[in-house]
């Protein structure tokens, strides 16, 4: 007894009780069903029961009481005690009870938007794990984005014609941007009797998706939707980083260090990078924290200004004379209110996104006449690398690819479950079910006031472009 005292008294002094934070109740997100609109649906015992490989163990199977909490840090102290209670998600993985007979399953496999690097790997564990884990044996690859549901034939695929896609960039199936016509993609939905379709895309084809899945609720069709979010530019809130993105700001340090190694051997020399972020400067910062040659990153998200005190070029010449060489990283959406636009210049894609001029292109011109007004005769370079599209086409990196597979895997068992309307997603590491319809709202920028930026502007030394 004294020895138990003694070790309860050793464990309570590891530990102080914090009793600030309530985790209960919690606020779980609802996740759609097919069962909401069509309650008689047959439910079948999941085929992995009888899966040699996997033997389901105690804790194998995922229930409606596993869930995922987005927000993982607290301040303790109860200052910032807030009254309503914290979200949560439903954790992705097999669920005991399916409601589809595999046999009865007819999967889509759809692309749209920019290209990033895991597309097709994605692509091929949604093959490989419908075919593999499940048995079914009807999968289709839907060609080049929402258009191909009714411009061309679907694909059939198998595990033996994806098996080494993951190694491939770019996406097998093809994407495409614009194109979306509702009732054109849910009737082919209808009537090519797709039940399960799994739409890989960026935020625009998110807020695409959404409409699908209404308008099958709406049709009460027995199609479950299911999204898995890829976006090189990392503009989706909820998940964490997409998958492919950790392979960009990797391909964006080759050309990072050529751009430092052309300044460093030229008099006067300025490297300059633009890189990737139609709206938000993920890759950039990255890049710019990962790589530690970079004198100043630019982003959409922190305005700048060239002229004057506190200025990109006071910041420049002074760079100049302390090291005789900078390097400067632009997302290629920054700056654009500076740069002189004329009225026929497209303003917008096919998909609506706003198309930017060459802010890399705009910055050199806009040095290099600098130096000739300020310093005439004195040597000067800037050497300008576009890498933009050698980022996002490539394969995925190792990390990248294994990220794809659990993605496309979590999607292949909530859609097997009967879940519909929702994201397949990575939130703080583990894999959740969010409702596409929050996905679809959910924006991601960086934020300027938080520690990441401050880190950026520690490292670089750069002015905060706050005019004076
Ligand atoms: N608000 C929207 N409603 C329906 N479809 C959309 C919407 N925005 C974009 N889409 C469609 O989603 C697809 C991809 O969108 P896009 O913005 O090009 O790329 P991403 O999904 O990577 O952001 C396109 O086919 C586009 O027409
Ligand atoms: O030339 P494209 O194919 O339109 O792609 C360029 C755009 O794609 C992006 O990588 C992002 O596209 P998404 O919206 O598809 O993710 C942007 O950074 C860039 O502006
Ligand atoms: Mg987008």
């Amino acid at each position: 007894m004294a020895d138990e005292a003694n070790s309860n008294k050793e464990e309570e002094s590891q530990y102080e009780i914090v009793d600030n934070l309530s985790f209960s109740p919690l606020r779980l997100h609802r996740l759609p069903h097919l069962t909401d609109y069509l309650p008689n649906l047959q439910s079948f015992t999941n085929p992995l029961e009888n899966n040699a490989y996997y033997r389901p163990f105690d804790g194998f199977y995922i229930s409606s009481h596993d869930v995922v909490l987005p927000q993982v840090i607290y301040d303790v102290s109860g200052t910032f005690r807030s009254n309503s209670p914290p979200v949560a998600y439903q954790r992705a993985g097999p669920r005991k009870q399916i409601f589809f007979n595999p046999a009865d399953v007819k999967a889509a496999i759809v692309t749209c938007g920019g290209l990033c690097p895991g597309l097709n790997t994605v692509i091929r564990e949604l093959v490989v794990g419908l075919w593999e884990l499940y048995g079914v044996r009807q999968v289709f690859g839907i060609r080049s984005g929402y258009r191909g549901f009714y411009s061309a034939d679907p694909v059939a695929l198998n595990p033996k014609m994806v098996h080494n896609w993951h190694k491939r960039g770019g996406t097998v199936l093809e994407t495409s941007r614009g194109g979306f016509d509702l009732a054109k993609i849910v009737d082919s939905i209808q009537g090519q009797e797709f039940n399960q379709v799994y739409i890989i895309g960026g935020d625009g084809t998110m807020r695409g998706a959404v409409k699908i899945f209404e308008e099958i609720c709406h049709r009460k069709l027995n199609v479950a939707v299911a999204a898995i979010p890829k976006t090189v530019d990392n503009d989706v809130g909820i998940i964490d980083a997409s998958f492919g993105f950790q392979t960009a700001v990797e391909m964006a340090q080759q050309a990072i260090s050529a751009a430092h190694v052309e300044a460093e051997s030229a008099v006067n020399g300025i490297g300059l990078v633009k890189l990737m972020g139609r709206s938000t400067g993920h890759i950039a910062l990255y890049s710019t924290l990962s790589s530690r040659d970079v004198d100043c990153c630019l982003i959409p998200e922190n305005d700048f200004f060239l002229e004057g005190k506190g200025g990109l070029l006071e910041f420049l010449e002074q760079r100049l004379i302390d090291n005789g060489h900078a390097v400067i990283v632009v997302a290629e959406g920054a700056g654009q209110d500076l740069i002189p636009r004329s009225e026929e210049q497209q303003q917008h894609d096919e998909s609506g996104n706003p198309v930017f001029l060459d802010v890399g292109a705009w910055l050199k011109s806009e040095l290099t006449k600098w130096w000739k007004r300020d310093h005439p005769g004195d040597l000067f370079t800037v050497k300008y690398i576009d890498p933009t599209y050698m980022i996002r086409a490539v394969p995925a990196n190792a990390t990248d690819n294994l990220y794809c597979t659990l993605l496309a895997h979590s999607a292949t068992h909530g859609a097997m479950a009967g879940y519909t309307g929702f994201v397949a997603a990575r939130i703080n590491g583990n894999y959740a079910y969010v409702p596409v319809t929050e996905v679809a709202q959910a924006k991601n920028v960086v934020n300027t006031q938080d520690h990441k930026w401050a880190w950026v502007r520690s490292v670089t030394n750069q002015p905060d472009f706050q005019k004076i």
